[in-house]
């Protein structure tokens, strides 16, 4: 019955097309007759001969992905992160927040080798592109000295104490103008954890604060600067980067589509599933699913696949980071498939994140299928154990292996 609605309800379709159901279910529509001339009598014929043809999406093919914010760790946990990362990823923007961070051009240059390493054995092409953490000591020399690597792609912001390995990040924001203003005149973006840090601030409040307080003034102060809002989690930070100009973006990741703070916190605590920014209620998961597949450019794929050792979340204090470089794509497939809007996923996963960094957008493709499969109960982290998301359960989409 919807899918008449459906039909009758835009112009006549054509083949390729595709729309969404009233259960949400997207409808590919593939034309077994000749489009009709238009006229009540010909759309109504279209429709009906349609309706028996459509069918859910169970196959998609799309550009290969890339991951706009992910952790790799170093040492021998690089082995581990890398094979998952380059099972069908193509590049992946890697996060500078090691012990001691990666604050020079230099120390990028160094872990790019280290990366390059531990992807040798692997036969595959993955491309880590590198990132330095803003120090309040960080100067417009390395921020030209950056501009001019062929492979430091961004600098990140993380507010002092914010977050895992941030207690060597930014302390006094105005303080670094200077460096902004020379980010801004090199064309290098800026990447913000955006939360701040007082603790007077509500945990969960922390990320509207923050683009109240420091973003929104700096997207005023440096109109040229390029900035991504990594990892959002909330309805203001997703409609502060909608309303935005072109040069603010943001990344989703797929655990904050997948999940709200009930899933963490009722019927007991899941230590698996605290990250930073935390889970937030369901309406601002809504509003995270809205904007992902709202096909705007400005959001895109960002795993923030940060992966912890399992004893370290299992704690009195555990760690921050959910890890989903395992299960990357097949998750915000099921989070794009639940909204019927996988007709969405290529744009946010593949397109507007490459075309952001103005990088080339990928020319080869992979495919997923809607199949079932089993994630370990633990993967291999180094020498230490890790619980992936979704340990021991099941994810509904898979990329199929060539
Ligand atoms: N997201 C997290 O909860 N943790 C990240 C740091 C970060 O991205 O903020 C980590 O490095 O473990
Ligand atoms: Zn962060
Ligand atoms: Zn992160």
């Amino acid at each position: 019955m919807d899918v008449l609605t459906a039909c009758l309800s835009t112009a006549l379709p054509a083949a390729g097309d595709g729309f969404r159901s009233a259960t949400g279910q997207y409808y590919e529509i593939r034309l077994a007759v000749p489009r009709p001339d238009p006229g009540p009598q010909g759309v109504i014929a279209c429709a009906l001969s349609q309706a028996a043809r459509h069918r859910p999406v169970t196959e998609l093919t799309i550009t290969r992905p890339d991951d706009w914010h992910v952790h790799l760790r170093d040492g021998a946990a690089l082995p581990d992160t890398c094979r998952d990362m380059a099972r069908y990823f193509g590049r992946a923007i890697v996060m500078p927040n090691l012990t001691p961070p990666v604050t020079t051009v230099a120390d990028a240059t160094a872990y790019r080798e280290r990366i390059q390493a531990a992807m040798a054995g692997l036969g595959r092409q993955f491309e880590p592109l590198m990132t330095l953490y803003l120090t309040d000591r960080t100067t417009a020399e390395e921020v030209q000295r950056a501009a001019d690597s062929e492979f430091v792609h961004a600098i990140k912001l993380y507010p002092a104490g914010a977050t895992t390995n941030s207690a060597a990040g930014v302390a006094d924001l105005a303080g670094l103008y200077p460096t902004l203003e020379a980010m801004e005149k090199h064309d290098l973006p800026l990447l913000v954890h955006g939360e701040v840090t007082d603790r007077g601030i509500d945990i969960f409040d922390r990320e509207a604060v923050f683009i109240e307080r420091h973003l929104a003034p700096i997207v005023q102060r440096f109109p040229g600067l390029r900035v991504v809002l990594e990892h959002i989690t909330t309805a203001d930070a997703a409609a502060f980067v909608g309303q935005a100009p072109a040069n603010v973006a943001a990344t989703i990741t797929a655990h904050h589509l997948l999940l709200n703070r009930n899933d963490m916190l009722v019927g007991g605590i899941r230590p698996h599933y605290y990250c930073l920014p935390i889970l937030k209620r369901d309406t601002h998961q809504q509003a995270l699913l809205q904007a992902a597949t709202s096909g705007s450019p400005k959001f895109f794929l960002g795993t923030d696949s940060a992966p912890h050792a399992t004893n370290a979340k299992e704690s009195p204090c555990g760690c921050a980071g959910v890890y989903t470089a395992h299960a990357a794509i097949e998750l915000y497939a099921e989070a794009f498939d639940s909204q019927g809007a996988l007709d969405r996923l290529e744009g946010f996963a593949s397109h507007f994140g490459t075309d952001f960094y103005g990088l080339p957008r990928n020319s080869d493709r992979i495919t997923l299928v809607k199949q079932d499969w089993q994630v370990p109960a633990s993967l291999p982290l180094g020498d230490a154990p890790l619980t992936p998301m979704r340990a021991a359960e099941t994810v509904g989409w898979q990329v199929r292996e060539d």
